[in-house]
């Protein structure tokens, strides 16, 4: 049973680019350890909106309610900038597509996973290398690479030490953007299979944007499919995927069970 009240009620979102294009008329929620995935072809609205929850677009209109670690719900989009900046290094993650967004690459991997913890507050040093060491292990980084930068690593090392940097800290929402895409379907199915452990042994609440609906098979619990730029179908995955009530959606799947 979901507990009474979500963490995350998104009303009647909407954004236009000034073309006429962005999203419209999005309404959702999102319970604590619950994994929502948003597909739908490109240019369908996906990263307007992950972008909208992350607070890199402020869009036209809506509001989304985000339950705080200590209770009080607030909406982010009137949240004052300090404050939102505050929330996004204590509370949320963000996981990008290209590593190289997420990853500050001049520094270290383990100072990329401590500096989140001291963002986060975390003061002591040895306490933050043994935690810093510990999410490496994680995501399957050899420890003998802490000192590296990760502009030595391979790409499904720095996606997967990008995520090191968004877990350690805890972050109770995390959002993330084809977490797979770009990269080989080898190290695909290794990130894929990661993510679904962290996912299933921390409890992990999360919103995933995915064009690749296996990825959204195996990770995410309910789906949303967009369509220029609105929720066109939304339901639990396994029903979305096996019956499809929208014509598109029945596209989108047959069109990869025929790929
Ligand atoms: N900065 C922008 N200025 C104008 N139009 C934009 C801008 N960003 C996105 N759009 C348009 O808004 C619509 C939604 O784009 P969005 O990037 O959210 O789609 P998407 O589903 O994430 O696509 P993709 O899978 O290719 O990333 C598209 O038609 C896109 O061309």
């Amino acid at each position: 049973m979901p507990p009474d009240v979500p963490l995350l009620e998104v009303e009647d979102l909407a954004h236009d680019y000034g073309n006429g294009k962005g999203m419209r008329g999005l309404s959702f929620r999102l319970w604590p350890g619950e994994v929502l995935g948003v597909v739908g072809e490109s240019g369908s609205g996906k990263t307007t909106l992950l972008k909208a929850l992350g607070g890199g677009l402020r869009p036209d209109r809506g509001r989304i309610l985000y339950r705080q670690a200590d209770g009080a719900v607030v909406d982010l989009l009137i949240l004052s900038e300090a404050r939102r900046r505050h929330l996004a290094r204590t509370e949320l993650g963000f996981v990008h597509q290209n590593p190289r967004d997420g990853l500050r690459l001049a520094v270290t991997a383990g100072g990329n996973v401590g500096e989140r913890l001291m963002a986060a507050g975390g003061r002591h040093y040895g306490r933050i290398r043994t935690a810093a060491l510990d999410w490496l292990g994680r995501v399957e980084i050899d420890a003998s690479r802490i000192d590296d930068r990760p502009d030595t690593f391979s790409g499904g090392m720095q996606q997967r030490l990008q995520i090191a940097r968004n877990l350690v800290s805890g972050p109770r929402l995390i959002l993330m953007d084809e977490p797979t895409g770009g990269l080989d379907v080898s190290v695909q199915a290794r990130l894929l299979d990661l993510l679904r452990g962290l996912v299933a042994d921390l409890g992990l609440t999360v919103v995933i944007v995915t064009h690749d609906l296996g990825v959204a098979r195996l990770l995410a619990d309910r789906l949303m499919v967009m369509q220029g730029g609105r929720v066109i179908e939304s339901g639990l995955t396994d029903q979305v995927l096996d019956d499809p009530r929208e014509p598109y959606t029945q596209l989108l799947v047959s069109s990869v069970l025929a790929a």
